[in-house]
């Protein structure tokens, strides 16, 4: 189908003036899809590739449901980790900015007495991780009797995390005659399970083309072994010069070791991780949305949902355990209409490993050389020589030209231009880097489907873009830059301000098929 523009909904003026706002031409086609459904307060299960817009496909309807002088919590929208949450109430707030709703978002590590104070404004959405929502209602400082639309973002990962009791103790606090809707990328037959429990008649709507990964990531793989691994990440780094990256590391340690390797090297990086106070995650993410850091180094707590403009690079410093994640992850870039690459570190003994990803994720992904020393090196000169000529056509040399001359007349000019690359390149400091040696994931044996309906296999699909899954208008309003190609404005809100408290719920470890040798996966999302 056609995508539909948001017009053809019949929302009232006040969401299309936000949803204009917002940027947005015309509806996705995950939201062309859903928006009649939800309208009708049909339940949902709904499922499209990263970066594809779920989220106001999921909010708009539910804002349009609600009045302004209602006081009840009338929807409630549960994500598997705080960023996540964080980022879903910011998203509704911009969608409700004219017509006036109240929303807040209710995560661990936020302090509860803050929450409590701004529970008393009297939300009419709250978007939550499941266990500090627990808490609230155990505390009778949440009540769910009136709502009437519940959402799972990320419905396969909180099932995955443990959170099906919570969920299922939570739900049981909010009328049965709701609306429920499950959106993910990635919907695997477990989700069945949860679906049945909580969802009355459903209708499935999918937008999955061949491939289950976002259509406009470049994806690549660069078989190294696990000591060389850093080396390769600096040289990649380099060569390709990422506007902003996010590295995804196995572990906790992994992250930490990893974040600080590259400070040394000279990289403006940053870690992310559950063991982190609020206030250190709060501060990182809203560094690397600012740009104050260009790479972020994170755990899967990162994979999920988290929308970061201008991610061009993902890097699997290790493979992820499970296909599912890796799509996630490498969804952090490619999102809305832009492209962007994704790099997978390869040791020899997972080759199996990623050849089970590429079986289930139905996508062949190329291998590609470690770039070289001489690679690494052009690539940097080029960004300094982009930033120098950028300098040249911005025009505000004047107070520079009276030196400039000067030393033109005492040096030959390429020998001068030479250094000031030098200069500006920066020598990188090649301080010692020891990471603790991570062990290869071994493949796993599972049936290749990552889709709801259990359909089989159907070979490979090489061919980016494929089906037309994303489906932004990127023709429109290029932005001559390159990046652009959609329209819309960016304000990042800032996030909320940090806080401090450690609640951290401990998840349930996943089983492991590395005789308990693999360090646990971060467990303290939420
Ligand atoms: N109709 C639209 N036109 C242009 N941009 C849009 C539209 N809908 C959403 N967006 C923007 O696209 C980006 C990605 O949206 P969103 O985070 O909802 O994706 P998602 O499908 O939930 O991805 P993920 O699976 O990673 O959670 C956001 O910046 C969002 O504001
Ligand atoms: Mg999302």
């Amino acid at each position: 189908m056609t995508n539909l523009n948001f017009t053809d909904f019949n929302l009232e003026p006040l969401v299309l003036q936000a949803i204009t706002e917002l940027g947005f031409e015309e509806a996705t086609p995950i939201q062309s899809k859903s928006i009649p459904f939800a309208l009708e307060g049909r339940d949902l299960i709904g499922q499209a590739q990263t970066g594809t817009g779920k989220t106001a496909a999921f909010g708009i309807p539910l804002i349009s449901k609600i009045s302004k002088t209602d006081d009840k919590i009338r929807a409630l929208i549960m994500a598997p980790t705080r960023e996540l949450a964080i980022q879903v109430a910011e998203e509704i707030e911009k969608l409700t900015r004219f017509k006036g709703l109240r929303s807040l978002p209710i995560y661990g590590g936020q302090d509860i007495v803050r929450q409590i104070r701004a529970l008393k404004r009297k939300p009419q959405i709250i978007i939550g991780t499941p266990g500090r929502l627990l808490d609230h209602i155990n505390r009778k400082t949440i009540k769910l009797d009136d709502v009437q639309t519940v959402v799972l973002d990320e419905a396969d990962e909180m099932l995955d995390m443990g959170f099906m009791e919570d969920i299922q103790s939570i739900l049981k606090q909010v009328p049965d005659d709701r609306q429920t809707m499950l959106f993910s990328a990635t919907m695997p037959p477990n989700i069945q399970k949860l679906a049945q429990q909580f969802l009355t008649n459903p209708e499935h709507v999918s937008v999955i083309p061949k491939q289950v990964s976002a259509p406009l990531i470049d994806q690549a793989y660069i078989e190294v072994p696990e000591r060389q691994k850093f080396e390769a990440l600096s040289r990649l780094l380099d060569m390709e010069s990422p506007e902003l990256a996010i590295v995804f590391g196995r572990t906790k340690r992994r992250v930490d070791e990893l974040a600080e390797a590259l400070q040394k090297r000279g990289y403006s990086a940053d870690g992310l991780h559950g063991d982190l106070s609020q206030n250190q995650r709060d501060t990182v993410m809203r560094k690397f949305r600012d740009g104050s850091i260009d790479v972020l180094v994170a755990t899967d707590v990162a994979a999920r949902g988290l929308d970061v403009s201008g991610v061009t690079h993902v890097v699997n410093f290790d493979l992820p355990q499970d296909p599912e994640s890796y799509v996630h992850r490498i969804g952090r870039t490619g999102r809305a209409g832009k492209e962007g690459a994704a790099w997978s570190f390869v040791t020899p003994r997972e080759i199996d490993h990623l050849h089970f990803i590429e079986r289930v994720t139905r996508h062949r992904i190329p291998r590609k050389p470690l770039p070289t020393m001489a690679e690494a090196v052009e690539g940097k000169q080029r960004v300094t020589a982009e930033r120098l000529l950028e300098i040249v056509q911005s025009g505000e040399l004047n107070e520079y030209k009276g030196i400039a001359i000067q030393m033109l007349e005492q040096y030959d000019s390429v020998q001068l231009l030479s250094a000031a690359l030098k200069l500006l390149t920066g020598d990188k400091k090649d301080a010692q880097v020891d990471l603790t040696p991570e062990d290869p994931i071994r493949a796993k044996r599972r049936r290749p489907d990552v889709r709801s309906g259990g359909r089989k296999p159907s070979g490979y699909s090489g061919n980016r873009n494929s089906g037309g899954g994303g489906g932004y208008n990127r023709d429109r309003n290029s932005s001559g830059g390159g990046r652009g190609g959609y329209n819309r404005d960016r304000n990042s809100s800032g996030g909320s301000g940090s806080r401090e408290g450690g609640y951290n719920r401990d998840r349930k470890p996943r089983p492991s098929n590395n005789e308990g040798r693999r360090p646990a996966r971060d467990n303290s999302f939420e």
